[in-house]
């Protein structure tokens, strides 16, 4: 008999600046695409990040994953990096990629790939503001 499947979550926040902008357009161009996000000096926000799971729910743990162990994952792959960080300056995967919440949210899901068992990584969620959030499935 197949396993249900459930889905899991686990939220963390992180505090991070940057700065929209693109070493490929010029200035004039940067602060036409990003406006006031493109301000020399950056900015900060108040990042929350959903990582969620799909999985078979172990018949002997009952666990789809131990939320311990993926919350140890996230300090190491998340808050470690990026909180209280400039990201465009001190991670070095943004050298050349814009740090949109786009872009976040797929850095996040490649180190946390690497953590994970295959296939069990369904979602990263990145609430960059209350209002402005994006959703990665890896595809
Ligand atoms: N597609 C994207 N667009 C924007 C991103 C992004 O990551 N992806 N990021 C920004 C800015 O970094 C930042 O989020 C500012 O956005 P904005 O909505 O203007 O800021 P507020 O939430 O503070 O604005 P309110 O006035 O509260 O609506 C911009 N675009
Ligand atoms: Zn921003």
């Amino acid at each position: 008999m197949s396993l249900p499947i459930v889905y899991i979550t686990r939220k963390e926040s992180f505090s991070a600046c940057h700065r929209l902008h693109s070493k490929t357009l010029s200035d004039a161009e940067n602060q036409e695409i990003f406006g006031k996000c493109n301000h020399i000096n950056g900015h900060g926000h108040n990042y929350t990040v959903e990582v969620v799971l799909k999985g078979p729910v172990d018949p002997v743990t009952g666990m789809v994953m131990n939320l311990v162990v993926l919350k140890q994952h996230m300090k190491e792959c998340i808050m470690d990096v990026m909180d209280h960080k400039n990201i465009d300056l001190d991670v070095p995967y943004f050298k050349d990629k814009v740090s949109t919440a786009e872009n976040i949210a797929i850095f996040i899901w490649k180190q946390l790939e690497e953590k994970l068992s295959k296939g069990l990584l369904y979602e990263i969620k990145l609430h960059e503001t209350d209002k402005n959030i994006v959703s990665y499935k890896g595809e």
